[in-house]
């Protein structure tokens, strides 16, 4: 999901505020940290990180914001106990001149076919009630729907005032990428319709909002370290997917954690392919897709930035942003804190060299062994991608790997620190009851 500031200018909402974590219902954790040095001051990489943290570009603006509103199955959904959903469907549809082709007066879809008609989109989303709008982005309006087999979707309408070529091509772009992919981390593409001026996408609908929405603790509790690792491996995933194992390597383009939905398992399903590009084919000899700057302010590439060439270790350094904003659990631009602290990762990135990584850990999560050594390992992993020189990044696969292994050890260390911590207390019982 595009945030306001994407290069691309056409944003209306994110939904929280840069600022949100002060006024967050979640608990805080004190943070007595400066006491804490890390042991990445001994750690040979924080050269490189200290050279990352010098090469961030810091002409951004500041994230426009507005609450997103949840929409409830019970309440929305049920079997309607009137006619109004279907007379509003022939209301508009007539108005519309939905019904006058005989095509579009099909009310059911070829099975498996991806082509959604009006009079279905109309059903699905009680004519695009606005009880059932669960977002707005750069693309348009987004409402929750139910098909006529009971599976909720998302349908993304396209905004109609802002339907010129550019937005053709997106649409063009998001079907074609979304109709070749399938993956457990992916949203799911149901299918789509172009009809007159109505451009709409039909997807899988997720219902546990935004990574971005839990980092702000919009939805009641914070997100606990082994959360937060699992996200970062399922997004891992999810882009190794597309960079290696479709039918032609795709570039996502727009890795953020407003672009990554929740399941209610906590399971990460990478959203908004709109910006999604197909990269150089490798057999052919390009390294490289050369193309318009596209992509969020905060996240992007500098590389890509300066050669507008784009390749894979684009996403592999907005990967590097995200997993800097899963452990602080700050957005990538926080316009509002002192200079030095504005661009999350540079901020981050340097207190790592410092040998002061556990200064930034999220306040909210607790400090165990677990967790800090964590911490350290991520934000090893940030660095490499956020490497100015995508050469020097990297592949997703790899991040991957080292994302298994740094679970694994956070694992074996959580259930020594869990096995100690009984083990404490069944001694101090047993010495209380001497
Ligand atoms: N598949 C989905 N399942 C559930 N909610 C969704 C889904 N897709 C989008 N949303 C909701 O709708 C909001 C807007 O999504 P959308 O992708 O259109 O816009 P955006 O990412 O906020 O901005 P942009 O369109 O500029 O990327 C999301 O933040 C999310 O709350």
């Amino acid at each position: 999901m595009k945030s306001p500031n994407s290069i691309y200018g056409r944003r209306d909402s994110v939904r929280s505020t840069p600022d949100r974590v002060t006024n967050s219902p979640c608990s805080f954790y004190s943070t007595s940290s400066s006491s804490h040095k890390s042991t990445s001051q001994r750690n040979p990489v924080k050269i490189a990180a200290r050279s990352v943290a010098g090469a961030f570009i810091t002409c951004f603006t500041p994230p426009e914001t507005k609450p997103s509103k949840g929409v409830h199955d019970s309440d929305e959904f049920k079997a309607p106990s009137d006619a109004s959903g279907a007379g509003s469907v022939r209301r508009r549809g007539s108005n519309r001149g939905i019904y006058s082709s005989s095509k579009d007066s099909i009310h059911t879809r070829e099975p498996g076919s991806s082509k959604f008609t009006m009079a279905e989109i109309y059903k699905a989303t009680r004519s695009f009630s606005p009880s059932v709008k669960i977002g707005q982005g750069g693309f348009g309006t987004v409402y929750k729907g139910r098909l006529e087999d009971g599976t909720f979707v998302a349908v993304k309408r396209a905004k109609k005032s802002v339907y010129d070529k550019h937005l053709g091509i997106e649409f063009q772009s998001e079907i074609r990428t979304l109709a070749q992919v399938e993956h457990l981390n992916l949203v799911k593409f149901y299918g789509y319709l172009e009809h007159e001026d109505e451009r709409i996408v039909v997807v899988e609908y997720v219902p546990n909002g935004t990574l971005r929405e839990h980092l702000d603790c919009m939805h009641g509790s914070i997100l606990d370290l082994a959360a937060r690792l699992d996200i970062a491996i399922d997004v891992a995933h999810a882009v190794t997917y597309l960079h290696m194992y479709t039918d032609h390597p795709i570039i996502h383009r727009d890795i953020k954690s407003s672009n990554i939905l929740l399941t209610e398992n906590l399971r990460a399903k990478v959203a908004d392919f709109g910006f999604a590009r197909l990269a150089a084919d490798s057999d052919s000899g390009a390294t490289h897709v050369s193309t318009q700057v596209k992509g969020t302010a905060g996240y992007l590439d500098p590389e890509y930035l300066r050669t507008y060439q784009l390749t894979e270790k684009s996403d592999v350094y907005s990967f590097g942003v995200l997993m800097v904003e899963l452990v602080t659990g700050r957005r990538p631009i926080e316009p509002k804190r002192e200079l030095k602290e504005r661009i999350t990762a540079r901020w981050a990135m340097k207190k790592f060299a410092d040998g002061d990584a556990l200064l930034i850990l999220d306040p909210r999560l607790e400090r165990t062994a677990a967790n800090n050594l964590a911490l350290e390992k991520i934000l090893e992993l940030a660095l490499q991608c956020l490497a100015p020189r995508r050469q020097d990044r990297p592949s997703m696969r790899r991040c991957a790997e080292i994302l298994w292994s740094i679970r694994k050890d956070y694992r074996e260390i959580s259930a020594s620190d869990i096995h100690s911590l009984s083990s404490y207390s069944i001694r101090s019982t047993s010495l209380r009851e001497e």
